[in-house]
C-alpha cells in the first residue's frame, strides 16, 4: 500500500481549517495536522519554520488569516503581520523543505467595478486594509517558491466559526424581519467544499510537477447570489425545516456603512480551475441546505 500524505495547515479554528480536518477524517491517502498559536503564530515568524520543520509536511496548506475584515482598517500592521509576511515565511520554508505549498486568498484583492465574473488575469485593485494585506500574501508566497497554487475564494459559510449564514440564523431567532444589502453579488461558498477542493488540488500537485498546474485559481462556489437573496434561500430552508426564519428586505450597501468598503461584484470565473486541475465546486443552494440541516440538526456548536 502507498503511504499517506501528509498535509500540514496553518491554524485551529478556522472555518476552512475545521472542514479540512473533518474532510481529511475519510481519507486514506491523506493525513491532516493543524498547526496554531502558540506552536505556529503567523504574526511571529520565528515560529514558523520550527514548527514546520518538527510536523514534516508533504505540502503546507497557508489558510490561516487576519480576516476581521472591518477592524483591519485599523489595525494594518497586524493585519500585513499576519497576511503578507507570515505567508511569505511559510512559503519560504516550503521551499527549503521542496514541498508545494496552497495559499488561501481573496476576492477582496478586486475593487468590484468589473461588470461579469473577474478572472485570474483581471487587474487587482483591493478598496482596503484586508484586501491588500492579502494581495501582499500572495506576491510574497509566489516569490518565495514556484511551487505555489493560490486559491482565491469568497463569501465562505460553514457550520463552524463566524460567517453570514450562522449570523442570520442566530439574528433571525429574535427578528421577524431583516435588511439586507441587494446590491453586491458574489459567490456563496461552502467551506466544506472548499476542503474537498483543496485536498483534490493538493493531491494533484503532488502527483504533478507540471507549471500549468501552480499559479493563481479562482475557487468559489457554482452560481451566484446577492446577499440578500442569500438570506432569503438560508430562510427558505431554515422555515422548511422548523428552524428560525425572517423577511428579507432588500437595502443598498449605503444603506448599512462599514469602515471597510466592500466590492459591488465579488464573482469569480472558476474556469481554470476546472479546466487545468478537474476541481469544480458544487451550486451554492444544495451546499446551504448541507449546513442549515446540520446547525438545525444541533450536529455543530
Ligand atoms: N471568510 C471568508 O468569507 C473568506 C475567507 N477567505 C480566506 O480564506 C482563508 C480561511 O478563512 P476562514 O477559515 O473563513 O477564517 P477564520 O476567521 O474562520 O479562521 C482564521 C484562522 O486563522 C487563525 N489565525 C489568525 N491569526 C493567526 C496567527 N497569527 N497565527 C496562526 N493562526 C492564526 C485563527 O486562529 C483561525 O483558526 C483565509 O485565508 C481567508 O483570508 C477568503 C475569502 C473569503
Amino acid at each position: 500500500m502507498s503511504s499517506s500524505k501528509r498535509f500540514v495547515v496553518t491554524g485551529l479554528a478556522g472555518q476552512v481549517v475545521q472542514s479540512l480536518i473533518e474532510r481529511a477524517a475519510d481519507r486514506q491517502d491523506i493525513e491532516l495536522i493543524a498547526l496554531g498559536r502558540p506552536t505556529l503564530d503567523l504574526g511571529d515568524p520565528a515560529t514558523i519554520e520550527p514548527a514546520m520543520r518538527a510536523a514534516k509536511p508533504d505540502l503546507i496548506v497557508s489558510a490561516a488569516a487576519y480576516t476581521a475584515v472591518d477592524q483591519a482598517e485599523g489595525e494594518e500592521a497586524a493585519a500585513f503581520a499576519v497576511n503578507a509576511e507570515g505567508p511569505g515565511e511559510l512559503a519560504r520554508v516550503a521551499k527549503l523543505l521542496n514541498v508545494p505549498i496552497l495559499h488561501i486568498s481573496t476576492d477582496y484583492v478586486f475593487d468590484g467595478s468589473k461588470t461579469a465574473p473577474y478572472a485570474e488575469t483581471d487587474p487587482v485593485a483591493p478598496l482596503g486594509v484586508y484586501g491588500r494585506s492579502k494581495l501582499e500574501g500572495e506576491r510574497k508566497v509566489a516569490a518565495a517558491t514556484d511551487n505555489h497554487a493560490i486559491l482565491r475564494t469568497a463569501w465562505v459559510y460553514s457550520p463552524f466559526g463566524k460567517n453570514f449564514l450562522r449570523t442570520m440564523l442566530r439574528l433571525a431567532e429574535t427578528r421577524d424581519g431583516l435588511n439586507v444589502v441587494a446590491d453586491q453579488i458574489g459567490n456563496p461558498t461552502s467551506a466544506l467544499d472548499i476542503a474537498d477542493a483543496v485536498l483534490a488540488v493538493g493531491t494533484n500537485l503532488l502527483s504533478s510537477s507540471a507549471a500549468e498546474m501552480r499559479g493563481i485559481f479562482h475557487m468559489t462556489g457554482t452560481g451566484e447570489a446577492s446577499w440578500a437573496e442569500f438570506a432569503a434561500e438560508i430562510f427558505r430552508l431554515s422555515e422548511a425545516k422548523g428552524g428560525p426564519s425572517a423577511t428579507v428586505t432588500p437595502i443598498p450597501a449605503s444603506d448599512y456603512p462599514t469602515p471597510a468598503e466592500r466590492p459591488a461584484n465579488s464573482r469569480l470565473d472558476c474556469t481554470q480551475l476546472a479546466t487545468v486541475h478537474g476541481v469544480r465546486l458544487p451550486d451554492w443552494r444544495p451546499s446551504t441546505e448541507l449546513v442549515v440541516d446540520r446547525l438545525l440538526n444541533g450536529e455543530d456548536s
